[in-house]
């Protein structure tokens, strides 16, 4: 399981061993397992260690008395840029501050200019900053930033949350990691929102804590363990009547092509029988998609089939009637896009929303979760987590809240990253796939939560694929994806 632990967790769990080591011993790992890292990344002779005031700075002399000391084998020329605070430093700072002045390290004040860093190690801060970065600092890591060196960042990427993926501002900056190796455990804000921009590759080092003794952490990364119990070869013996009806509710006028890709999102993820039940009907039949059923959302009664509602549904009154209707039913429902600010405007039917017993699973972006929370997209994003679990609890629902890092939460506090996806996925069109996802691995029968999970780590799978193939992720098109996210699918299903 990869458990994502914040800092406060963090802190607790680094308290019960620090009492259980001898003094020193896991900023002494820590400093080892940098090492190591360092040693990987390493594209020239030069190394500029950043050290800052905390214990994350105690982190980095470690590393540059281990790359400089006596007994190493490298011909590594080590600069420290140490940035003493205005308290004194812990004791295994002090001690690691000793013993980088005994090695070969040069100790400087300033920046020495030039740029032909071999490795850059950030120090500055770890999860004790506790505002944003000012002055001297701030220019700091925009020098380094500018340089454009590898950089490996220790424990965080300096300036950034660990706990939310924020760069802690307003208008903050932070170190851009090439890799950052963290300690003791992973953490969300090196998965979500800015994270992954200024994590890069992230490493996890226990540091001798046998994950088995932590306690249970809040969140988790997805993984498709998560949801593997679904994930079963079709029997032989079965027909399209085993995996269940899709019915996308959507398509007012000049928007027609929204339930298209979540039917088809649907229908390559396995769906049984799809359909799109259209608000303003344009098209008998879709030529290239001729699997899919058309019909007049007025009309069309789904009956137990899993309901999609929303992409490119409109605000008109036949729109809000379809919705009400889909929430007094007792259909699965997969809530996104227009069906979302509907539901926002509307205390009434969150109301009802809230009170249903069958599942629903809802994918706003942070802009439609702030509606239905009431505040700004700038809440929503400062704290991912926060605000996907806040959603779920009071709709009573599963949530995925998009963005990098999608975060996926229930109404009992559970809470999940995405590791899977990339840029390309920012493009018109995708949510819609991922919404039609959802709701063909409901209709298959999937639980809500795993439903979820699924569909969100299949559609981030399949815009990797189409990168790696090429297409993307400048001008990856939605309508790439179902195929894409069908062989991420069958990769699974195997
Ligand atoms: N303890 C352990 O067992 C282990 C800890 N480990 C390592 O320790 C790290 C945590 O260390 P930490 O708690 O000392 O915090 P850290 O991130 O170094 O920064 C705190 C310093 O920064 C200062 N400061 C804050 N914000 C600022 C700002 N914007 N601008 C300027 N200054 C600012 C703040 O000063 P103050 O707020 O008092 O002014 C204080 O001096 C952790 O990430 C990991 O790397 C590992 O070795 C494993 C074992
Ligand atoms: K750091």
């Amino acid at each position: 399981m990869k458990s994502l632990y914040n800092v406060a967790e963090i802190r607790s769990i680094e308290h019960t061993m620090a009492a259980a080591l001898p003094a020193g011993t896991l900023m002494q790992r820590a400093g080892e397992a940098a090492t190591s890292a360092a040693r990987e990344m390493l594209a020239g002779r030069k190394v500029l260690v950043l050290a800052g005031p905390g214990n994350n700075g105690g982190d980095a002399l470690e590393v540059a008395a281990t790359l400089a000391g006596a007994n190493t084998d490298l011909d590594a020329d080590v600069t420290v840029l140490h940035l003493p605070g205005a308290v004194a430093p812990s004791p295994e700072t002090a001690q690691a501050l000793a013993r980088a002045r005994a090695s070969k390290a040069h100790f400087v004040d300033t920046l020495p200019l030039g740029r032909d860093w071999g490795l850059i190690v950030d120090g500055l801060f770890g999860i004790g900053l506790a505002r944003p970065l000012a002055g001297d600092m701030r220019a700091l890591v925009e020098t380094i930033n500018a340089l454009g060196r590898p950089v490996l960042a220790l424990d965080v990427p300096s300036g950034l949350d660990a706990d939310t993926g924020a760069v802690i501002g307003p208008d903050g900056v932070a170190i851009h990691a090439t890799r950052t190796i963290t300690f003791i455990a992973d953490k969300p804000g090196l998965h979500t929102y800015e994270g992954r921009d200024y994590a890069g590759q992230v490493q996890v080092a226990p540091l001798g804590i046998d994950p088995g003794q932590r306690p249970p952490a809040g969140a988790r990364l997805n993984e498709p363990a998560l949801f593997a119990r679904h994930l079963a070869p079709r029997r032989h013996n079965s027909h399209k009547g085993s995996f269940g009806d899709v019915a996308v509710v959507g398509g007012a006028k000049g928007m027609a092509g929204a339930p298209l890709l979540a039917a088809r999102g649907a229908l390559f993820c396995g769906a049984g029988r799809v359909f799109v039940a259209a608000i303003d009907p344009v098209a008998a039949v879709d030529f290239a998609q001729p699997e899919i059923m058309m019909r007049d959302a007025q009309e069309f009664d789904s009956g137990d089939g899993t309901l999609v509602i929303g992409p490119g549904m409109g605000d008109s009154v036949t729109a809000m009637r379809v919705l009400f209707k889909a929430l007094e039913g007792t259909a699965p429902l997969v809530l996104d896009a227009d069906a979302l600010n509907l539901l926002a405007a509307s205390p009434d039917l969150q109301g009802r929303l809230a009170q249903r017993a069958a599942p629903a699973i809802l994918t706003p972006h942070p802009l439609e979760a702030a509606r239905l929370l009431g505040v700004t997209s700038g809440v929503v994003q400062g704290d991912r987590l926060a605000a996907a679990r806040e959603l779920a609890s009071r709709l009573n629902a599963v949530v995925v809240l998009k963005g990098s890092g999608s975060v996926i939460a229930n109404a009992t506090g559970a809470a999940v990253i995405n590791p899977t996806g990339n840029a390309g996925l920012a493009t018109a069109g995708s949510g819609d796939v991922l919404a039609g996802i959802c709701g063909s691995l409901l209709a298959q029968g999937w639980q809500a939560w795993e439903a979820a999970l699924g569909a969100v780590w299949v559609h981030g799978a399949a815009a990797d694929r189409l990168v790696a193939q090429g297409s993307g992720p400048i001008g990856l098109t939605a309508g790439e994806l179902p195929v894409a996210a069908r062989a991420v699918f069958n990769a699974l299903a195997r």
